[in-house]
């Protein structure tokens, strides 16, 4: 069978902070193995260990325990020296990009190769092609000060690249950012992903990041792994809460006010369930509302509804009003939830 490389490979990585004599268990025994040429996403919420998790993989931060192999060199068992040299070929970039204000862009983007002795030539030569990689040519003698967040990031990136890393590690890179802004980032990771083959792992809090540019996700919660997936299994079955947390706050849908004002809690004579469904993998595809409306002769008048694309998979939501009578429409409800969509009673219209 064909098997993939393994560029970055955390086994059994735990960290474990003392503060005020106590300790916070920010990591506990995480397993993940990012394949060579890969994006891999790690997602999680404020406090689940995400930044720890990155640092641990440059050992800025040093786990408490673990291994961590980058290119099948164990680098928590190097030397400092040692380290140094290894820590050329993992670069990163930070939500605040990092730039040093004194320096123009060139000079931020030629500082790596300054302290790896690369000759004046060679560093021009390089640094020239990194600015057209990342469309900023005319900004080489521009300070940060002068530029947009979207074009500090790239010279951040460009920076990042100087080296010819084999792995690019991403900390929130694109959450200071326009979501406009985003999207041109992510592209230009991906471009930069598909044309070296670099490996990208990134973490991040917005399932949106994950859906555009990542071929597998980890789920983290209170430092502990949940879930990972290649990001259509993810999307088609999701198996934890937080996954599916993640996957719902890609999809925006709102009770129109009018609805809200005449939503009750309980039933009543006369009154309908407002309903809001999930759909996902199998369940998307099926005509599953319109099955239950002719076996339990109930209508659905569908209020707004949501469908979304992630790896090959599609998801989405949709709130409707269930007309029919009480045994009818519970019956209905049964159905659409034995045919793997989630249903949620919002209340009644
Ligand atoms: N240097 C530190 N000393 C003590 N506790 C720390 C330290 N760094 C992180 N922590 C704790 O470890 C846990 C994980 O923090 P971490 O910053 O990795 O989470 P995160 O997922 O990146 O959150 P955010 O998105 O808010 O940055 C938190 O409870 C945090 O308070």
């Amino acid at each position: 069978m064909f098997e993939f490389f393994v560029m970055i490979r955390l086994e059994n990585i735990s960290k474990t902070f003392i503060h005020d004599k106590k300790p916070i268990y920010a990591l506990k025994n995480i397993n993940i193995h990012v394949p060579a040429g890969q994006i891999y996403g790690v997602i999680g919420k404020s406090g689940a260990g995400k930044s720890t998790l990155i640092r641990c993989v440059n050992l800025l931060e040093k786990p408490t325990s673990g291994n961590i192999f980058i290119d099948n060199v164990d680098i928590t068992q190097l030397s400092n020296r040692q380290l140094i040299h290894t820590r050329r070929k993992i670069s990163m970039i930070f939500q605040h990009f990092n730039l040093l204000s004194s320096r123009t862009v060139f000079d931020n983007i030629a500082l790596p190769l300054e302290l790896d002795h690369t000759s004046k030539k060679k560093i021009k030569e390089k640094v020239n092609g990194l600015l057209e990689l990342v469309g900023l040519q005319d900004k080489a003698d521009v300070y940060p000060a002068n530029l947009s967040g979207g074009q500090k990031q790239r010279v951040a990136i460009a920076r990042a690249l100087a080296n010819d890393p084999k792995v690019l590690l991403c900390d929130e890179a694109t959450s200071a950012l326009d979501p406009e802004t985003t999207r041109s980032i992510l592209e230009l990771l991906k471009d930069i992903n598909k044309r070296f083959g670099l490996t990208i792992l990134l973490i991040t809090h917005e399932m949106d990041v994950v859906k555009q540019i990542c071929d597998q996700v980890a789920v983290i919660h209170n430092g502990e792994l949940v879930e990972q997936a290649p990001i259509g299994e993810m999307f088609s079955n999701p198996k934890s809460e937080a996954a599916r947390q993640f996957i719902q706050s890609t999809l925006h849908l709102n009770i129109p006010d009018d609805y809200l004002h005449k939503l009750s809690p309980v039933p009543d004579e006369g009154l309908h369930p407002l309903l809001r469904l999930e759909f996902t993998g199998v369940s998307v595809d099926a005509p599953l509302l319109s099955q239950a409306a002719k076996e339990f002769n109930i209508d659905n008048n569908i209020i707004s509804a949501q469908m979304d694309y992630a790896g090959g998979v599609k998801f989405g939501i949709m709130l409707t009003e269930m007309i029919g009578s009480p045994l009818n429409t519970k019956n209905a409800i049964q159905f659409l939830q034995n045919n793997n969509a989630k249903v949620e009673v919002l209340g009644y219209v």
